[in-house]
């Protein structure tokens, strides 16, 4: 059974159609790249598979479950997470604040335990600060976990998002353009961390991003979009030799 399918869905903007009629699957402990030219559709699916965005036509099923248009917070407890192109984190907190405070999401004890320190409450504390460390260090970042986050070089920022992503123990991860502003050393550096990730934490990735190396390394399997419609789904090596993909991005000369 598929993770996620995403079946035959639309979203229209007033008279824009920015998805239509767009099915797709990503299956257990597999990395998905969506890929397409500026303005194809790609975030606007990212936000309707978190709820950000409401569906106007379709479903999305995720583990067998239905969660067209549910709100954004239930759709991450039943563990879909994601990063986004601006990237967002908590600029005036270190690094490692950052990851603990999403470790906390995950945190098994209540008010009252936290204010009477009961043992339970120190117990689940150390756990979160186990967890926050083990993120930092598969992430690289731990050499750089008192600093404040707005002052991480920008790849690093990438890294920590993730890092904050992960920390809500996700079988989804949804990541949108991670190797943006990254060299080719840092995106081939990416590439390994993604792989490695979803071998160790048995997560499914979908990917967008316009570095071809890094899409075309490490998904099994890619769907291309093109003014909001699917114009091609398919392993790396038969969308690198489809006519349509390739017209559509590098045209066709006259
Ligand atoms: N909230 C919104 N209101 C109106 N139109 C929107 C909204 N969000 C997205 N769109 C439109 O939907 C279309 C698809 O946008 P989307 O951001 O999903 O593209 P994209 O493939 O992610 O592009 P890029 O690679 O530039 O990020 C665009 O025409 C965009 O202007």
């Amino acid at each position: 059974m598929a993770m996620l399918e995403f079946k035959n869905v639309t979203k229209r903007f007033g008279g824009l159609t920015a998805v239509g009629n767009v099915d797709f699957t990503v299956d257990d402990d597999n990395i998905v790249g969506l890929i397409g030219p500026n303005g194809a559709g790609k975030t606007t699916i990212f936000n309707l598979i978190t709820g950000v965005y409401k569906v106007t036509e379709g479903n999305i099923i995720f583990q067998g479950n239905e969660i067209t248009n549910k709100e954004p917070y239930l759709i991450a407890q039943c563990g879909i997470t994601r990063t986004f192109q601006n990237i967002r984190l908590f600029k005036k907190l270190t690094v490692y604040e950052n990851v603990l405070t999403a470790c906390h999401y995950n945190g098994n004890y209540n008010i009252v335990e936290t204010f009477l320190r009961l043992p339970k409450c120190r117990k689940e504390e150390r756990k979160l600060k186990g967890q926050t460390e083990e993120l930092l260090e598969i992430m690289g970042l731990m050499d750089r976990k008192e600093m404040i986050a707005d002052n991480l070089p920008y790849g690093l920022q990438r890294r920590l998002e993730i890092a904050r992503a992960l920390a809500l123990n996700p079988q989804l991860l949804l990541l949108d353009e991670p190797a943006a502003g990254m060299n080719p050393d840092e995106t081939e550096q990416l590439m390994s961390l993604i792989s490695y990730i979803r071998e160790k934490f048995g997560v499914s990735v979908l990917i967008i991003d316009h570095h071809m190396d890094l899409v075309m390394g490490i998904c099994e399997k890619i769907v291309v979009l093109n003014f909001g419609c699917k114009l091609a789904e398919g392993t790396p090596s038969e969308i690198q030799g489809n006519s349509k993909v390739v017209e559509a991005y590098l045209g066709v000369e006259g």
